[in-house]
């Protein structure tokens, strides 16, 4: 399986951070202050497609390299960046990215769990789609509790979109879930075509939505009716690479088609697909990040010791839900996630 596979540059990967070190970080440099706003869309060998004068007439594509004085600092999928040079998205023309935006989220993922090193995947996001199939491959819950835990630690909204719903019903999956109350929406691949897509499209407007999914879950399928053809990328910047978009590796940000009746200039809301990137090791997960997901249960970790696991005989969560402040279903469910952060992809 693919899994190291990914087109992140070298400076992409640091250290497992500290406590301290792992929210996202400023980044706003002083310099170049006339430089143009972008959007990084994908990333191809250094080369980072950008969007910049988004939702006006004069909105394209342009080609950009990162500027020296970035030094290693990473430019992911997106990040807003500052853009200097020439910006007017000429086959064979580069911009430099100056600048890189401070991020209001970070999707990370480790290669594995006992990896030191991890990768920002996206930055940005405001939702994490998880594409399971009811059937054909069978649904794993633990795979699912990955990204779930995964999702709540990057500050994301997880999203379960339930494919292949003509093959198996989703009831008997919805049900472990419930407690947890995530979002979710089930299709199947010959509603996709009418409207399907639209139904899905409604849990993504105007948000920026990362979707991931193992192998032959149905994620192709969903994307390309999410994503009608004449919404996606032009060839002009592979003009610059030489290479066909279809070859990229790294995440690829597409934009929905306008909701039906939207007002003019509204953003319809980005699909950001994730090609070779099935699942996350979890070696930087933080429970005290994971809880923050359980309004319900924050105050009861008052009594905690320090750098409480929540799974441990002084973790003060069990007293908080048996004197009655919360359901034992959401402790049981938390608890569950928490342990899949120990156990080895794929259980
Ligand atoms: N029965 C059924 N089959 C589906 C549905 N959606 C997709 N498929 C089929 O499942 C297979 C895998 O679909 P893809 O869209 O290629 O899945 P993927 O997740 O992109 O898989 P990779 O391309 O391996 O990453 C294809 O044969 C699809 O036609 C569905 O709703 N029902
Ligand atoms: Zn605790």
């Amino acid at each position: 399986m693919r899994r190291y596979d990914n087109d992140s540059d070298e400076d992409d990967i640091r250290a497992r951070p500290s406590r301290k070190g792992s929210r996202p970080r400023t980044r706003t440099r002083p310099t170049h202050e006339d430089a143009a706003e972008g959007m990084v869309l994908t990333v191809d060998r250094g080369r980072y497609t950008c969007l910049v004068e988004a939702g006006t007439k004069r909105e394209r594509e342009i080609s950009a390299m990162k500027a020296r004085e970035l030094g290693r600092k990473g430019v992911v999928v997106g990040d807003r960046v500052g853009l200097v040079g020439d910006l007017s998205g000429e086959p064979g023309v580069l911009a430099r990215i100056v600048r890189v935006e401070e991020r209001a989220s970070v999707l990370r993922r480790t290669a594995d769990d006992d990896d030191p090193y991890e990768r920002i995947v996206v930055a940005n996001a405001d939702k994490l789609a998880i594409v399971i199939a009811l059937a054909d491959p069978e649904p794993r819950a633990r795979l699912i509790d990955r990204c779930l835990v995964a999702a709540y630690d990057a500050g994301l909204v997880p999203l379960l979109v339930l494919t292949k719903a003509d093959l198996a019903a989703p009831e008997p999956l919805l049900d472990i879930y419930a407690p947890l109350g995530v979002e979710h929406v089930v299709t199947r691949r010959d509603d996709l075509a009418g409207e399907g897509a639209e139904r899905v499209r409604e849990h993504l407007r105007g948000l920026s939505t990362v979707f991931i999914g193992h192998s032959g879950v149905g994620k192709t399928t969903l994307v390309n009716a999410l994503v009608p053809e004449h919404q996606r990328s032009t060839g002009h910047v592979n003009a610059v690479t030489g290479r066909g978009r279809h070859t990229t590796v790294s995440a690829l940000a597409l934009r929905l088609p306008p909701a039906p009746g939207a007002a003019r200039g509204a953003e319809p809301g980005w699909v950001i697909d994730t090609p070779g990137f099935r699942s996350f090791g979890l070696s930087h997960i933080e429970p005290a990040r994971v809880v923050l997901a359980f309004p319900d249960l924050v105050p009861g970790t008052e009594g905690c010791p320090r750098a409480c696991s929540h799974d441990e005989p002084d973790c003060a969560l069990d007293a908080w839900v048996a004197e009655g402040h919360a359901d034992a279903a959401r402790l049981y469910s938390l608890r569950r996630l928490l342990s899949t952060k120990d156990s080895r992809e794929g259980d």
